[in-house]
């Protein structure tokens, strides 16, 4: 990606975010009034007690569901009231990393390639078909590996992966298609020391390179490191979102300061 292509997704000031939104499950109310967004260039980090609607909030962005109520919005526009050819591509502008890598059982290099293909258009898609192991998707391949420290390992069986490992592919396999936005759920849950601080590192090339990323962690030490601001989630209402530094230093909430201080019992 050239200089003025991040100055350009940052100057747009483009975001994707949940305006006044609620939504439940069979019944059960899960996010009640959440309005959040995460903008090209910034990190987002969503904390709270576990069961509280941070994967629901992330899957929201991701527009894996419509929200009962309020709006998802990619550029200002309501995502729902697209087309559905509109949407799919809304879609493709977004990269999602859940908690399990969930990697197939082929070489590093395939999966991440196979993330580069099933997010092309069917015209792209062809085009790739026809020729496998094209240079620009090679480079884009080889391009994501590298951020997360793993150009040396194309050739390995997925299956041959530490966890840690595994999970940095599927960031790759995420980063491939060049999203403008990534979601990452629990990104470094189950971690070593090492392989958290290549996801962080990764999180914040990411930014660097114009994205936005919004991620749910139950690390608040991992928010604090790599977030430009945080929203705190309780019982599926955003209590507070401001800049990390201020959230952590001087919440507004109470009940933020007690989660933030760990006396919240969850
Ligand atoms: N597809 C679903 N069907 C029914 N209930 C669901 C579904 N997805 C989530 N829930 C419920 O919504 C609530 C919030 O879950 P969610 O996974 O969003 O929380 P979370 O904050 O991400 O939790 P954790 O930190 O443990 O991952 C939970 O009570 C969960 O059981």
């Amino acid at each position: 990606m050239t200089t003025a292509d991040v100055a350009d997704r940052r100057q747009s000031g483009a975001s994707l975010g949940v305006s006044a939104v609620s939504h439940g499950f069979d019944g059960t109310g899960v996010l009640e009034d959440v309005t959040l967004s995460v903008e090209r260039g910034e990190i987002v980090a969503i904390i709270g007690p576990s069961g509280t609607g941070k994967t629901t909030l992330l899957r929201l962005l991701a527009l894996f569901h419509e929200p009962d109520t309020g709006a998802v919005e990619m550029d200002g526009t309501d995502v729902w009231s697209m087309s559905r050819s509109e949407r799919l591509a809304a879609r493709r502008r977004i990269g999602m990393v859940f908690q399990e890598p969930n990697l197939f059982d082929t070489t590093v290099r395939r999966n991440v390639s196979y993330g580069l293909q099933i997010r092309r258009g069917w015209r792209e898609r062809l085009r790739g078909l026809l020729a496998l192991g094209s240079s620009d998707t090679l480079s884009a391949v080889e391009e994501a590996l590298g951020v997360v420290g793993l150009d040396d390992s194309k050739r390995q069986p997925a299956d041959s992966l530490s966890g840690g490992e595994a999970q940095r592919v599927a960031f790759a396999r995420a980063l491939a298609y060049d999203p403008e936005y990534l979601l990452l759920d629990e990104p470094t849950s189950d971690l070593d020391p090492r392989n958290t601080a290549v996801i962080e590192e990764a999180m914040q090339t990411a930014r660097s390179e114009g994205r936005g990323v919004a991620v749910a962690t139950h690390d608040m030490n991992q928010a604090e490191r790599v977030a430009d601001r945080v929203a705190v989630m309780l019982s599926g209402e955003l209590i507070e979102v401001g800049p990390t530094e201020r959230v952590f230093s001087e919440p507004n909430d109470r009940r933020a300061r007690k989660f933030i201080d760990g006396e919240l019992v969850y």
